[in-house]
């Protein structure tokens, strides 16, 4: 039995366990499939790959989603020979889910793999010495799942405190980030890797209208950050602070944004509202948010931003709620661009581009100090997460 000196000493640790600053971003990796579909020859592309061309009316209204969408290309781990080789994928007739999932569960934990190793160049430091790992991703039914092969691929101590996020969609980066920040903040020295993968295979359909905005926006992607606080003087590099997080649903919007496993593979629909109820919503969400760090009154155009890109649609909406100038959202829509809607993956891409953007600045005091993280998932839900950039803070304390 554990006497007196051991309740001591866990009395005394439970004192030190907690960190003295925040969570950090100290690093981050981003990882795509080869594959890449330019738009503009998307709907040649997947009404041929679905053998549907004889869809004219659906085919057309692809190309009208597609010319809006402010996408320009996409990188798309399926393809003919995949098809050739599994052609239940595009027989909804036949089930395929088993095929779906054997395939995801090579190339789910291979992609974050990819991204997880740049992250962890960049941070600097030993695989072994990451603590904790989060793993989000919506393509995963199986157990043992990613996040223990990604652990294996990497090299993780056996001991690594692992937790898999599933199908919490576009938030699931966001929510997977603000868990890292409450470990890192509450375990003095832990260090989390967080890692996001999603391949559109698992949710691939042949065209229906219920889906056809889906198909013409999400692309494949994993990103990969590592969180920790107190950064240590000789090599880490705080990136972006986490000050503040909090996770709002929408009341009344559980029809809005979903996700179901099927014997077809995971079946989505996506409203035509949800631009609409993200705007009507985000003011108050913020100006909660901003509150809780003591902020009554912020100028928003003050700030930096890393907003989930869910669509065209979503980005302007709040552009034009907030009335931020045209420049601030600039690497939600650069990395819509270039990507898709990547669901969680994509705010880390959105993280890593505000970086490179930010390293491209010649004056540091233009930069803003205070910022914000918004991504939506199913619910409808906001993950909203204040940040803070290290750098400026540095040069007001110099
Ligand atoms: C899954 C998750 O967890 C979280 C997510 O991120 S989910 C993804 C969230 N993204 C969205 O909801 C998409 C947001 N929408 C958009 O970006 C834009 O509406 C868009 C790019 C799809 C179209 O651009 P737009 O400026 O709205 O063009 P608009 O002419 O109004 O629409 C084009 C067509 O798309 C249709 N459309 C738009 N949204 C639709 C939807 N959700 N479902 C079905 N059709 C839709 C319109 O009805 C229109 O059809 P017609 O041409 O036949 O009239």
């Amino acid at each position: 039995m554990p006497g007196a000196t051991t309740a001591t000493i866990v009395d005394s640790r439970r004192c030190t366990q907690h960190s003295e600053g925040p969570a950090t971003v100290l690093a981050i990796g981003t990882a795509n499939p080869e594959n890449i579909v330019l738009q503009d020859d998307f709907t040649d592309y997947y009404f041929g790959l679905t053998k549907s061309e004889h869809l004219t009316e659906l085919k057309d209204k692809m190309n009208r989603i597609c010319h809006k969408s402010g996408i320009e290309k996409r990188y798309i781990h399926l393809n003919a020979e995949i098809i050739r080789a599994h052609p239940e994928i595009i027989d909804k007739h036949v089930p395929s889910l088993e095929t779906r999932v054997d395939i995801m569960a090579t190339e789910v934990p291979k992609l974050a793999e990819s991204a997880a190793r740049k992250a962890i160049a960049e941070w600097g430091r030993p695989a072994t010495d990451i603590t904790h790992l989060i793993f989000s991703t919506y393509s995963g039914c199986r157990a043992p799942s990613a996040d223990l092969q990604l652990a294996s691929l990497l090299g993780l101590r056996p001991s690594v405190s692992r937790t898999i996020l599933s199908l919490h969609g576009c938030s699931g980066g966001g929510r997977a980030l603000q868990l890292a920040k409450e470990i890192a903040e509450n375990n003095r020295g832990a260090r989390v890797l967080v890692a996001c993968s999603e391949l559109t295979l698992i949710c691939f359909s042949t065209p229906d209208e219920s889906k056809i905005v889906g198909h013409g926006l999400f692309g494949d992607g994993a990103g990969a950050v590592i969180v920790g606080a107190n950064p240590s003087a000789d090599g880490e590099h705080p990136l972006f602070e986490m000050v503040a997080a909090s996770q709002t649903m929408i009341p009344g919007t559980e029809h809005a944004l979903g996700m179901q496993a099927t014997s077809s593979g995971i079946d989505f629909h996506l409203s035509i509202q949800v631009p609409t109820l993200i705007k009507d919503n985000i003011h108050q969400c913020l100006l909660d948010a901003f509150r809780s760090v003591g902020n009554t009154d912020p100028n928003w155009n003050d700030l930096f931003w890393a907003v989930h890109p869910g669509g065209r649609a979503i980005l302007d909406n709040i552009d034009d709620k907030l009335q931020l100038q045209p420049w601030k959202l600039a690497a939600s829509r650069q990395v819509l661009s270039e990507y898709g809607n990547m669901s969680g993956a994509t705010i880390a891409f959105v993280l890593d581009e505000l970086r490179r953007r930010r390293e491209k600045e010649e004056d540091m005091q233009q930069q803003p100090e205070w910022g914000v993280l918004l991504a939506f998932g199913p619910g409808v839900t906001i993950e909203t997460i204040v940040l803070r950039n290290p750098l400026s803070r540095g040069l007001k304390e110099n």
